[in-house]
């Protein structure tokens, strides 16, 4: 290739509204989306990647070697974080994405597609207070999935989970692409919260400890389950009612000490990132591999539950049953289910309406 060519394909990937890059994505689509130059691996997209959780979580992303092509979609400003990200040394190729019509470019050929579009809680409001805004906007990029990727696995971080993954499902049955397995609701940050504070309450390296989240993602459908931490230990009861109130509400600690300027990020994308690579390792045929997301589920009577997953080559190959409970944890367990039907029905009849 000449070097003004190679010149004008690279400046094309900073560049998303350069018709260029219009260009470069045919050759993508053409090559298989394997990015020259760049390391063998999966193609991962971002969507939202401009937001507080979405620019770590690209730098994070960024930093992993089994990425190739990392794809930053957003609204606004992806040229500037993927300008800024593009150049670190590391094996992924980056290419920036902005407004709606390169949603289509921005998806074509990814293997895993991650979500945290959407807006965040101030003081005062609960996650599903957001359901107006961020249903909309999931309902969108769902529909630009099914289209464009739809044998990608999904991670939706956008709140409220316990509906926003019910509306996805809605959104691929329409267009005849849902396989449950690909679509996972990401509650690794309560379960990442449960690990810090369970090893702060007993003395451990929060590395060591591993907490079972299950239910969903809000208040009290978050259901830590403290009789099967790992390694096997006991607590007093105020030490469970301390440390299941503390992880329920991890989320409104972080919001109230942000006082308006936004939810959890930093811990967020680092929670992300884990679950993401998590789920690229499955893709790849590692063994073993289990996390606690909320997805299609047959271990209650809901339709979705959050609970232990083994993630494979298909995604959420099986989910796991919620072992045995204590007594606390089957009062708990009966709350959570509650809240946890209502606001399912709420994402599903979003789209049936
Ligand atoms: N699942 C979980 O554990 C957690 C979920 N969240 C949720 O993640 C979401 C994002 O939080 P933050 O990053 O703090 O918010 P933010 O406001 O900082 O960033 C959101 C980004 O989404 C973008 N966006 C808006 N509409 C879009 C569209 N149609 N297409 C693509 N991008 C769009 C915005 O431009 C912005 O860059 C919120 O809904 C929040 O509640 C936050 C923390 C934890
Ligand atoms: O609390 C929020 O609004 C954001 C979130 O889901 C979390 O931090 O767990």
């Amino acid at each position: 290739m000449e070097a003004n060519q190679r010149i004008a394909r690279i400046s094309a990937h900073l560049h998303p509204s350069n018709p260029q890059v219009e260009r470069e994505h045919a050759i993508l689509r053409q090559d298989g989306c394997r990015a020259k130059g760049g390391a063998p691996g999966f193609k991962v997209a971002i969507l939202g990647a401009a937001g507080g959780i979405g620019q770590p979580l690209a730098m994070l992303m960024k930093m992993n070697p089994l990425v190739s092509v990392l794809h930053l979609y957003d609204v606004v400003n992806s040229p500037g974080v993927t300008a800024d990200i593009s150049h670190m040394d590391t094996g992924a190729v980056v290419r920036g994405f902005l407004g709606q019509q390169q949603l289509e470019s921005a998806l074509t050929g990814m293997d895993l597609v991650v979500i945290p579009a959407g807006v965040p809680r101030k003081p005062g409001m609960t996650r599903d207070d957001l359901f107006n805004i961020n249903a909309g906007i999931v309902k969108t990029l769902c529909e630009g999935i099914a289209k464009s990727c739809p044998n990608a696995i999904v991670n939706l971080i956008s709140n409220p989970v316990n509906s926003t993954v019910p509306i996805a499902a809605e959104v691929f049955k329409k267009a005849g692409t849902y396989d449950p397995k690909k679509l996972l609701g990401v509650t690794m940050l309560d379960v990442v919260r449960a690990n810090t504070f369970v090893a702060e309450v007993l003395g451990l390296d929060p590395r060591e400890v591993n907490v079972p989240v299950v239910g969903g993602h809000a208040g009290v459908t978050i259901l830590p389950l403290l009789s099967q931490v790992k390694p096997p230990c006991s607590f007093t009861s105020e030490e469970t009612e301390y440390l299941t109130k503390r992880i329920q509400d991890g989320g409104t600690e972080v919001v109230q000490a942000k006082a308006g300027t936004g939810s959890a990020t930093l811990s967020m994308a680092y929670a992300a990132v884990k679950f993401a690579d998590a789920c690229l390792r499955g893709l790849r045929g590692d063994a073993g591999i289990v996390e606690c997301a909320f997805v299609a589920s047959q271990v209650t009577e809901l339709p979705f539950f959050a609970s232990k997953v083994k993630l494979g080559r298909g995604g959420a190959e099986e989910v796991h049953q919620l072992g045995p409970l204590n007594e606390y944890e089957r009062v708990g367990l009966e709350k959570a289910k509650k809240e946890l039907e209502a606001s399912i029905q709420k994402g599903i009849s979003f789209i049936r309406k």
